[in-house]
């Protein structure tokens, strides 16, 4: 799915998660390990407040593994847990709820300590479109999915997910938008699947893949596309990779559009491995937004 993000809708979107967020003990940040910095909503320290918070670097599967643990570390020095998990295979699954535990200990030692019955975590996955929301939601509901009800007093409309014995999660997550109006952002998010490839030119979309990929990826890019050396002028790579996979047209003259499909498709698809698309050292300096 992809959403148009207009104002009407911003304001909709934040309101729903501001709404919901009284419910809810902690907030599971939903972002592409790929792009963390990118697939993040730009207001979201703003919209949750002092909420504990939870950051969980979703297809880590499709990341390059140690700038993942280079995100880790960066989250971690703003006093925030990160973990990698991939839910579509269900890895990091038992992490979330070790890591909400840890995170809540001690208000939930107060709790206790005030003679208040321990009750389950209750939790929110929060993301921009594509994250992998229900994907998560589903992987962490397994055959809990029977919904436990509404909760009394508070929005009739909320269910709640049984995960373990020890959380709860609201079946709907709160959809974000994302902070395309930097054109780098753009870029990643279109790279990366999170925004319709419709919205961007697709050479403009394959320029900036090929150049990643000569600067952090070289030999990947050389072994998948047969370079002996890869030539600067962007023509000269387009028309290469068009002869050697076939992508032409009448006449054998290269099709660039055929050629930006296939290279888009492919970084896509992990047929260069792991990608990383940003580094932490790249917003160090930067305040968080
Ligand atoms: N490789 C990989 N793919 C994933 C992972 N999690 C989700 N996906 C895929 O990412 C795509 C988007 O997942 P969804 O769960 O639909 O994402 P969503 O955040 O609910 O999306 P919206 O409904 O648009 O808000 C799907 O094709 C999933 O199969 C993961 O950990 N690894």
């Amino acid at each position: 799915m992809t959403i148009q993000w207009f104002p009407g809708h911003m304001a909709k979107a934040r309101r729903e998660v501001t709404e919901k967020l009284k419910l809810v003990d902690i907030i599971f940040e939903l972002v592409d390990a790929r792009i963390p910095y990118s697939s993040r909503n730009p207001m979201i320290d703003e919209i949750i407040q002092h909420k504990p918070r939870l950051v969980l670097l979703n297809k880590a599967d499709m990341a390059d593994k140690y700038i993942t643990k280079e995100w880790i570390a960066f989250f971690a020095k703003k006093g925030v847990k990160a973990i990698a998990i991939n839910s579509q295979a269900g890895e990091g699954m038992k992490e979330i709820a070790n890591a909400a535990q840890e995170i809540l200990k001690e208000k939930f030692d107060r709790m206790r300590a005030k003679g208040v019955k321990p009750r389950a975590i209750r939790a929110m996955i929060v993301g921009i479109p594509n994250a992998g929301k229900s994907t998560l939601i589903n992987r962490l509901a397994k055959k809990n999915i029977a919904k436990t009800g509404n909760t009394p007093g508070v929005t009739k409309s909320q269910q709640w997910i049984k995960v373990g014995k020890e959380m709860e999660l609201l079946d709907t997550p709160g959809i974000l938008w994302p902070k395309f109006e930097d054109q780098e952002v753009g870029m990643k998010l279109a790279i990366t699947g999170a925004i319709k490839d419709t919205l961007l030119n697709l050479q403009d979309l394959t320029v900036y893949a090929l150049d990643f990929l000569e600067r952090e990826y070289p030999e990947r890019l050389m072994e998948r596309y047969k370079f002996t050396d890869i030539p600067d002028d962007v023509v000269l790579k387009f028309d290469h990779i068009g002869k050697l996979r076939g992508c032409l047209m009448g006449g054998g003259m290269v099709d660039y559009d055929k050629v930006a499909e296939l290279v888009i498709r492919e970084t896509r698809s992990e047929k260069f491995g792991p990608l990383s698309f940003e580094r932490p050292k790249d917003f160090q300096t930067e305040n968080e937004e």
